[in-house]
């Protein structure tokens, strides 16, 4: 399948460029669509052996290749927000899906928070109302997300505002609570919600409370984008992220700013009660996100 810096999936000519990211379970790469040099993202999934630190068997691995490119093509004509996926296939060794190649958002808001700069709000405006747009879609076929964070977006087009939705939340399968799963994976608890971390179910169920924690994250991400920080950044581990979160009774203090709806949808997204949370419909109609629509 492939040859040195070039590979052919499915009668289709690649360049490889380099690694651009990974997973648990993944490696992607930037590459070339060498019919008319369109920049791709080639995601590759070893069957055979984990790169990092998660064990999962084989056929596991391939369950989740299956279970995620299905999702995603399944997803393709309902929800314009989804990574668009341009080729896939398969072989003993290997899962592989060519998608749309953008930037993480998460690049973008690293040069803020690092400098604890505010995004300009229409900017943060408008991604924030594609975020939901897209969860509201996911939601409203009965598909809850499970890992909403700024790395999960990625920035399309000239000026790099459209965004798409690249990690469908399906995980490989994880010890059953959410503390393990953080404590195995790289990444940060900083848009896990209170009820997540107190769940025995984990973070990729498919529960009722899955739909509030995706808006508890974009609570979380619309924060960041707003003030620069996220709520328990100076919370500097983990495990007094998790502390924190389990122990959560009150809201947390939302810091004024200047604008009032945005404030208002912030206190709402991000209520430590997930049933006092709102549901993406109503973030979809609320007037921070519909007023600047009309
Ligand atoms: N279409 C894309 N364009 C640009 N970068 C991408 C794209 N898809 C994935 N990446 C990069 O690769 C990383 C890993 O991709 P992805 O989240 O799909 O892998 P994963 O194996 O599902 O991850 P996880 O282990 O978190 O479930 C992303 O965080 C991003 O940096």
């Amino acid at each position: 399948m492939a040859s040195s810096r070039r590979m052919t999936i499915r009668g289709v000519h690649y360049r490889i460029e380099q690694q651009i990211g990974h997973g648990l379970h993944s490696l992607v790469y930037g590459g070339r669509d060498l019919r008319n040099g369109r920049p791709v993202a080639i995601k590759i999934i070893n069957f055979l052996h984990g790169s990092y630190s998660v064990k999962a068997d084989t056929e596991s691995r391939r369950q989740s290749y299956w279970k995620e490119l299905q999702m995603l093509l399944y997803l393709q004509p309902l929800n314009p927000y989804i990574i668009r996926v341009l080729n896939h296939d398969h072989n003993e060794r290997h899962g592989i899906i060519v998608m749309e190649r953008g930037e993480t958002l998460r690049d973008t808001l690293m040069d803020h928070v690092l400098s604890g700069k505010p995004l300009p709000p229409s900017q943060a405006h408008r991604f924030w109302s594609q975020m939901v747009e897209s969860i509201y879609y996911m939601h409203s076929i009965g598909i809850v997300h499970g890992d909403v964070k700024p790395e999960n977006f990625i920035q399309l087009g000239a000026d790099g505002s459209v965004l798409r939705l690249i990690d469908m939340g399906i995980s490989f399968h994880l010890p059953p609570n959410v503390t393990s799963r953080l404590k195995t994976a790289a990444g940060t608890p900083d848009y896990v919600s209170p009820e997540m971390v107190n769940s025995r179910i984990g973070m990729s169920s498919r529960s009722k409370t899955g739909y509030k924690a995706d808006i508890w994250a974009l609570g979380v991400i619309l924060f960041e984008m707003a003030f620069g920080y996220r709520p328990l950044q100076s919370l500097r581990s983990n495990e007094a992220k998790l502390n924190f979160l389990g122990k959560l009774r009150r809201d947390i203090t939302i810091p004024s700013h200047p604008d009032k709806q945005l404030r208002d949808v912030l206190k709402r997204c991000l209520r430590a009660n997930p049933r006092r949370r709102p549901n993406a419909e109503e973030v979809f109609n609320h007037p921070y996100v519909s007023g600047k629509r009309k």
